[in-house]
Formats: structure tokens, sequence, C-alpha cells
């Protein structure tokens, strides 16, 4: 079926060699955001009846595509206009197929949303499982819930981790999240609340996370006809009995995270580079990686739908990059170039991502002779006199790949190992990135 055709993966290489790179400069179009197309994908489905929504500028990568095959599975009729523009038609929640399970791979964004609707509208029994990383990834908090609004969820594995079963729907009432691990919870729930016929009252707890994450879900879910009321700071009030109204087209903006190693390696290699997709207007946290950026020393001018970068001395950073926790890893990497030690903060929930970021972001960097100190919930990194060639192990983490990327920058290079598994959310990035560093 065209609609899940394989892309060509970025480069079908083991390792790839990056070194003594001195320009980055030209134009780079973003691919779409990954956030942003996989609850545009869902919140098409979920569109009245009938409805179609046209998704523009869609992301083709991993996670999408399990978020694609999961809606194909329910029966979702969508049609491929091209390449990056999809035709769903809306199925209201009344899925037209009954699945067993469903394979979400490593998405977050897929397995979280996807939990919490299919909790809400059924079919059930269901069974939601992902790849092993994806078994070790906690979803306990949002099961808990779904559980206190009167959903029957049962782990067949470890408990709270998936695979999960889900054998009765909620009906909603008072219901309580933590979102200290992971905001994907809170905006699970908020996709999937009105949905039921009774309204909800959803109360966060803890210290909540990647705030601005639940913001783009919010403007996402008004672009999609959805009210959601929020009384207080960490409360939510969700009227039962709503309906997705389909905003006829959806452009899905460029990806902030994935912008985060273009700005980079614009500083790096002195620009000019522009970045098509992203700007003042984006609805997206990682947009503030400008601003760290700046701070560092360099020189990005944002205009309405795209970044303009140039050079700039890089001076070290130390922030608490709670808001934007993926782009915030570029900012491991580029620090290998700021005079003195930059340190990220409050980003615990690394450790519970593609792989332990924290962890695996420690042990690459060493190995090109920098200083770092890893805590519990912060990551510090002095640069050495001198840049040691490393070989860079990736963990099956697109991040760790693109990040360690800016390492080209460098006389001594680095050799990156697996470079293919970028395409959890940038198939093409190490090809645009051949054409436009050098
Ligand atoms: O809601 C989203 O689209 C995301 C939220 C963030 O996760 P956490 O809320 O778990 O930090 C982010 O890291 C992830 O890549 C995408
Ligand atoms: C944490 C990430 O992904 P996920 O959506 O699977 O949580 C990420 O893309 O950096």
């Amino acid at each position: 079926m065209p609609l899940f055709a394989p892309w060509k993966s970025c480069c079908n290489v083991e390792t790839l060699r990056l070194q003594g790179l001195r320009q980055c400069a030209g134009r780079v179009d973003l691919p779409g955001s990954k956030s942003i197309a996989n609850r545009a994908l869902l919140m098409a489905a979920l569109c009245q009846q009938g409805q179609t929504t046209e998704l523009r500028h869609m992301l083709r990568s991993d996670d999408t595509a399990r978020m694609l095959e999961a809606l194909a599975a329910l029966g979702v009729s969508m049609t491929e206009i091209d390449r990056t523009t999809l035709r769903i038609k809306g199925c209201q929640g009344h899925w037209p197929q009954h699945p067993q399970s469903l394979y979400l791979g490593n998405a977050g964004t897929a397995m979280r949303p996807l939990t919490a609707v299919l909790a809400a509208t059924g079919p059930c029994p269901i069974t939601l499982t992902g790849d092993s990383r994806m078994q070790e990834r906690p979803i306990g908090d949002l099961v808990a819930a779904l559980l206190a609004g009167g959903a029957t969820v049962d782990y067949q594995g470890i408990n709270g981790y998936p695979p999960l079963t889900i054998t009765n729907c909620m009906q909603g009432g008072k219901v309580q999240v933590n979102g200290s691990a992971s905001s994907q919870y809170i905006s699970a729930l908020l996709m999937a609340l009105p949905l039921l016929a009774q309204d909800t009252t959803l109360e966060l707890v803890g210290d909540v996370v990647s705030w601005p994450y639940i913001q783009l879900t919010l403007s996402m879910l008004a672009a999609f006809g959805i009210v959601v009321e929020q009384p207080q700071q960490q409360q939510f009030f969700i009227r039962g009995g709503q309906i997705y109204q389909s905003p006829q087209t959806y452009w899905i903006e460029g990806d902030a995270s994935a912008a985060s190693y273009w700005l980079a390696a614009g500083v790096l290699g002195g620009g000019p580079l522009r970045i098509d997709g992203i700007g003042h207007k984006s609805i997206q946290g990682d947009i503030q990686f400008v601003d760290y950026l700046r701070q560092m020393g360099g020189q990005v001018v944002l205009h309405d739908e795209y970044a303009e970068v140039q050079g700039g001395e890089l001076v070290a950073l130390d922030a608490d990059l709670n808001a934007i926790p993926d782009a915030a890893m570029t900012f491991a990497t580029l620090a290998l170039f700021a005079q003195g030690t930059t340190c990220i903060r409050n980003v615990a929930n690394w450790r519970i991502k593609e792989t332990d970021r924290l962890h695996a972001m420690a042990t690459e960097l060493r190995k090109t002779g920098a200083q770092v100190e890893e805590g519990a919930d912060f990551i510090c990194i002095t640069p050495p006199q001198q840049l040691q060639h490393a070989r860079i192990a990736t963990y099956d983490d697109h991040r760790m790949a693109m990040c360690f990327s800016l390492l080209g920058f460098s006389d001594a290079g680095v050799t990156i190992e697996d470079p293919a598994c970028c395409a959890k959310t940038y198939p093409d990035y190490f090809q645009e990135f051949n054409r436009l560093c050098r």
C-alpha cells in the first residue's frame, strides 16, 4: 500500500565519519513536526463522521508510520495525495475495525495518546505494545488516571509499562494525573476526555514537566473545535460529548526540535543558513532553543516562518531546560565548542526517553576528552583543551545521532554509529547535513 511504502533510510551505512567541517550554509526546509503530526493524525481521525481533513507538510518517519499503521488497523480511511499530504476521514471514535493489538514501536506520541483515546472509545479488548525500549518507558501514571476514570487496564508484562490491555472504557468524573514523569500523559488525557459522555475535571499533580507540549495540545484541540477550560493552572475542565470538528486543512509546521541541529550547525559553520518551517509564530515550545542559543552567543534572526543563522563566538550556558527537553540535548554537544562549563538542568526525564539520555550523553561526551558531571537531573560539560576523535554509540536514539553530528565541525571529527536511527523523526537528516555542511 503506497501509504506505508518504506522511505529511503537516511544512510545505508553502519557508521558515518564527519570531520573538519568549516561551513554550513544555504537553505533547509524542515520536515513536519513529529509532535504536531501525530496529534494531527489522531485528531483528524477523531473528527465527526464523514468529515475529511487534509493534513499538509506531514512528517514521514518511523514515529508517524507507527501512528498511521495504528489508524489503518482501526479502519480509518486515509488517502495519500502526495508524500507529505494526506486526507483522513473522521470516524468520531467509532472505529470501523477492531484489531486485537497495536504495535507502536518507540513512539511516545502514539503510545500515550492512543492508550487514553482507546480507553475512551474502545474497541475493547485491545492490547497496545511497542519495541523493547517502549516496554521500559513508564506509562503507570497515565494508566492510574484511566483507572480512576473507570477504565479497566491490565499490564501484560511489568506493572506500569507496556504492553497493556484495555478491557473496559472509562467514564470520566474527577481524575488526577501525575505529570512529573511525562507531559504526554496529560496531553493524552486532554485528547481523550472530550470523547466521554460525562464531564471530567482533570487535576494535575506533581511538578509537571515539559509544559509547552501541553500548550501545544491545547492549541491543536482548539483548532479541531474542542473546548478545554482551565480554571486553575493545574486543573482542566473538559465537557463530555464533544465532537472533533475538522479544520478541513491543517498545516504541520516544521519540527522545532529538528531545527535545533541546523541552528547549532549554522552557528558553528558561520552560516548564513536559512531554516524554513519555524519562526515567531511557532506553536512548539522548542522554538525557545533560539533564545538560549542567543544567550550563548549565536546570531539568529527569527522571522514569522523561518530563521536565519550566522556564526557567533560561543560561551557556556547554565539553564533549567525542563520546558524544552528534546532541543536541550543539542546544547550538550554544542557545549564542546563553548568557552566554560555548560550545565543543562532539571531534565530528570531524559532518563526515560529513547534511552537514558543523561547517562548516554555523559558516556559519549567523555569520549571527546570533555569533563562531564552527570547528576540525577542535570549534566555539566566542560570542553577539553583539544577535542579528541570519538566513536559515538547512539543507543537507537535519533537525537544522539543528530546531536553528535555537530562534532563534524571539529578538527578531530567524529564517527557516528548507526546514523540511520535518525529515521525516528528525521530520515533525511544526514543527506541534508551532507548537502549543507562542508
Ligand atoms: O507531547 C509531545 O509531543 C512530546 C513531549 C515530550 O515528552 P515528555 O512530556 O515525556 O517530556 C517530548 O520529549 C517528546 O519528544 C514529545
Ligand atoms: C522523547 C522523544 O520521543 P517520544 O515522542 O517517543 O517520547 C523524542 O523525540 O526526543
